[in-house]
């Protein structure tokens, strides 16, 4: 690969007229199909064709592939079964002291919440009961439609007595098989819950029924919200969520609560730990706790709202959530970049941080492989570089509020990088669909995974220094057996890597695990970084956590839910709660 002279790398971006990019337009975005590029250094020309108007990403997979999936999974894993899982290490009964549905409860379920909020048809019952993968599948007989708190409420009373047990469902974009059943689970799902309750900006607040205060940038809403709405949402009032995924069309806020969802954003405005200022919880007997603040500062006892963000729906429902959500600052600046090898590019990252420092905004990673995969399973994804692939390749965003200030900025690092010899090459977006277009990259990683056949996701949190090695360790043992590709959350230390066969198999899966998780465990790094445990890794959290912090996290589910009716053979080995 030749090494680019940083001049000719530079020449098209600092010329260009001074424009910021804007991520992610609202759905029916207007914008022009195409557009001049000059400020892609190797895509002069190109980019006028090469580039399309942004495509939404909703995670939702076209039906054939899907079909294929399944249809791989269920003959070659597990014949025709109730339970469909790629891990032939799962291996969970029902609980026996779970009851089964009777027509008594259906009564009561309809007097309750209507006809058509009690949901028996097959055809919806199918759908809610696999995820978006395909890889989990549960047999649930009824889906619930709650309208409000109240609803959930009377629900989880009515089930808890009944010893009928739930699981909570959102946009269902989760990878580790946590919001569909694994039995017969009543599905609770909150999609009917999607209002958004107030908005204080500062400078004349709503009326919020909670606080009298008035603090910039605090929604509060319904756990069914779905975080694109929301965002566009908050971008006509001047604010962002704090949080961004690629599922962002799909997934719904409480769901992104429950399970502690990172993202891309998570370097500029970190954890939902750190965002979220209040929940309203209903726990399984129906109690429904306000916790629903909306002070920055409160240390009255225990902060109860932090056991129920990753919890992954098995303490509580979330069902409302007041969250901080900052300025939308008016420049961004986005550069796609490639290095020769993953040392540039955690050199990069720290030059990065030293000279860019908070402005950064996303800094994220892919391998060849990723970009390669990308290539060829999304439809409308371009590389947007001349030279075939790159070995690594790393996505910076800059938000700040003075334009012309963080262009030269970045400008000035790249330079100084390029020039240093951490980037071999790189293109600035130019405007909105080129940014666009780079995000589609990054975005488009976890669908063409499943696209490209049979896939094992991990979600590793890593010391920095040791981020890559796992990768080159997994392919050192696959061999030909699979393509391992890594991607992920550089700047947060988030490795998603995945492995990719043609088929679901044991043989290959005994290879991965329990080498992954043990590798991680060494490494003192976490198992699950941003995913959370849900069914697939609920009986390996001991990888990443002490037993005693097991023991207490057992506790504490058995006392807010003794009869384990929540989101059950999830998070903690079934094991230690019957
Ligand atoms: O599919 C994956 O492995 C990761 C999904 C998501 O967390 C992402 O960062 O794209
Ligand atoms: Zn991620």
């Amino acid at each position: 690969m030749a090494r680019r002279r940083a001049s000719q790398f530079l020449a098209g971006y600092c010329c260009s007229k001074s424009r910021s990019v804007v991520r992610r337009p609202p759905l029916c975005s207007q914008e022009p199909a195409s557009i001049s590029a000059p400020g892609l250094s190797h895509t002069h020309g190109k980019a006028t064709s090469m580039f399309k108007p942004p495509l939404k990403l909703h995670w939702k997979l076209s039906s054939q592939t899907s079909c294929d999936i399944m249809q791989v999974h269920y003959s070659r894993t597990y014949g025709i079964h109730q339970r469909s899982f790629t891990s032939a290490a799962i291996n969970i009964q029902r609980n026996p002291s779970f009851s089964k549905l009777n027509s008594d409860d259906i009564c009561y379920f309809k007097s309750m919440l209507g006809d058509k909020n009690v949901v028996q048809d097959e055809d919806r019952l199918s759908a809610a009961n696999v995820d978006w993968m395909r890889k989990y599948k549960g047999s649930s007989q009824l889906l619930l439609l709650p309208r409000n708190t109240e609803e959930v409420s009377k629900i989880l009373r009515h089930c808890n007595s009944r010893r009928l047990a739930i699981v909570p469902q959102g946009g269902k974009t989760g990878l580790v098989g946590g919001s569909v059943p694994v039995y017969d689970e009543v599905i609770i799902s909150l999609a009917s819950m999607d209002k958004i309750i107030s908005l204080d900006k500062g400078i004349s607040p709503f009326t919020i029924q909670h606080s009298s205060f008035s603090v910039n940038g605090i929604l509060i809403c319904e756990a069914g919200c779905i975080l694109e709405n929301l965002n566009s949402f908050l971008a006509n009032e001047g604010f962002i969520m704090p949080l961004d995924l690629g599922a962002k069309g799909s997934c719904q806020i409480g769901g992104n609560v429950s399970t502690n969802a990172g993202g891309l954003h998570f370097i500029r405005y970190g954890s939902l730990h750190g965002n979220i200022l209040g929940l309203e919880v209903v726990l399984a007997d129906g109690t429904v706790l306000d916790m629903l603040g909306t002070l920055r500062k409160d240390n009255t006892g225990y902060d109860l709202k932090h056991l129920f963000i990753g919890s992954e729906g098995s303490l509580g429902i979330v069902t409302k959530v007041s969250i901080l959500t900052p300025p939308k600052l008016l420049s961004t600046n986005l550069a796609l970049l490639a290095c020769k090898d993953f040392l540039s590019c955690q050199k990069l990252l720290l030059e990065a941080k030293r000279e860019l420092g908070e402005v950064i905004s996303a800094f994220e990673f892919m391998d060849s492989g990723s970009m390669d995969m990308v290539l060829a399973h999304m439809d409308g994804v371009r590389n947007p570089f001349q030279s075939s692939l790159y070995d690594f390749y790393v996505l910076i965003e800059t938000t700040g509020s003075d334009e012309s200030y963080d262009k030269a900025k970045l400008e000035a690092f790249l330079l100084r990088s390029m020039e240093g010899g951490l980037i071999l090459d790189g293109a600035v977006a130019q405007d909105i669909n080129q940014a666009s277009s780079f995000w589609q990259i990054r975005e488009g990683m976890s669908e063409a995974t499943v696209k490209a056949g049979a896939v094992y996701k991990y979600d590793l949190s890593l010391p920095v220094e040791n981020f890559y090695d796992i990768v080159g360790e997994m392919r050192a043992r696959l061999g030909e057996k699979a393509k391992v590709v890594g991607y992920g959350h550089l700047g947060d230390g988030n490795l998603h890597l995945n492995i990719l066969t043609t088929q679901y198999d044991n043989n290959i899966l005994a290879q991965i695990e329990p080498f992954v998780y043990e590798w991680t465990s060494t490494h003192r790094g976490s198992i699950s970084a941003e995913h959370g445990l849900g069914l697939m890794k609920a009986d390996k959290i001991h990888y990443s956590k002490s037993p005693e912090t097991v023991q207490l996290m057992a506790s504490i589910k058995k006392l807010l839910d003794p009869n384990g009716i929540l989101n059950p053979y999830k998070v903690l080995p079934q094991s230690m709660l019957q």
